[in-house]
């Protein structure tokens, strides 16, 4: 399918406003071992109830990501392929978008702007949808993988008000999505208050990532204003997790009247 003028954040902003729920598989391409098989093992995904595929890393010891992506874009049909980057160096003009991502919990500044300078000319030059928006690492006491790799302090899972000022902050600079993420292989997710607090001061998506391990962790995500989940790690465990969310995601929007 040709790429269409923002297709993906119209996919995003239609959550929010129909009150749908959404789901992204996010796939690591330094856990990505034999594309001939994934394409295999995987090509039931086109068919699926499956909303978006991120792809990235924070660490991409390999070389890599231009392959991924491709093989994701043979098993993804119609689903967009979207990437998530860790650093400028994770761009390939095959994806459909790209979260344009600033790290605002942070104060790191090649992660607010300098990973983003280095690579806006790129993305230009391979025509991908760029999607604006506010990256919120939030936990409290484990060093996950992005955290160690920003050299950043997340926001506290118990401090509603600091998520929601900086939320706020982002909204006003213009930013039109909201991920706020545990980290990946989070042992607690983003906390259902911190979650609802950002979601009272903003009518734009929001992304919900990181540690979502269980169906349970999943239904507070998303009963607290969360309008797309994405979930890695727990499908690398156990790859017939994204099948049970996919199933539970089908049955919420039937619930809702929104499917
Ligand atoms: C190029 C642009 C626009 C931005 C890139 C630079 C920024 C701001 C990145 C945000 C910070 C960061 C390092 C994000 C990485 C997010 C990501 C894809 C995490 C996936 O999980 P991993 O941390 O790789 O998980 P594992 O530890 O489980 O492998
Ligand atoms: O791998 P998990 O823990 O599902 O996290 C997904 C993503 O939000 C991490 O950046
Ligand atoms: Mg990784």
């Amino acid at each position: 399918m040709p790429k269409s003028k923002n297709r993906v954040g119209k996919i995003l902003k239609d959550y929010h406003k129909t009150g749908r729920k959404g789901l992204a598989w996010l796939v690591d391409p330094d856990k990505f071992k034999n594309a001939a098989l994934f394409e295999e093992e995987h090509a039931w995904v086109k068919d699926s109830d499956l909303d978006l595929i991120f792809v990235g890393g924070s660490q991409l010891s390999r070389d890599n990501f231009k392959e991924v992506v491709i093989s994701l874009k043979k098993i993804s049909g119609e689903i967009p392929v979207v990437i998530f980057p860790g650093s400028q160096m994770q761009l390939a003009e095959e994806a459909d978008a790209i979260l344009f991502l600033s790290l605002i919990s942070g104060r790191n500044p090649e992660y607010l702007i300098g990973h983003q300078v280095l690579a806006a000319p790129i993305v230009r030059k391979m025509k991908l949808e760029a999607l604006p928006t506010a990256y919120m690492l939030v936990n409290e006491g484990e060093i996950t993988s992005v955290q160690y790799v920003s050299q950043t302090i997340p926001l506290p899972n118990s401090k509603p008000n600091l998520a929601r000022a900086t939320a706020l902050a982002g909204l006003y600079l213009g930013m039109k999505f909201f991920y706020m993420d545990a980290g990946s292989g989070a042992k607690s997710p983003v906390s259902a208050e911190v979650i609802a607090s950002v979601k009272s001061v903003t009518n734009n998506p929001i992304i919900v990532g990181g540690g979502l391990d269980s169906l349970a962790k999943v239904k507070t995500a998303y009963e607290n204003g969360a309008d797309l989940l994405v979930i890695g790690n727990a499908i690398e465990k156990n790859p017939s997790f994204l099948a049970e969310v996919l199933e539970y995601k089908m049955l919420l929007n039937i619930s809702l009247n929104v499917n």
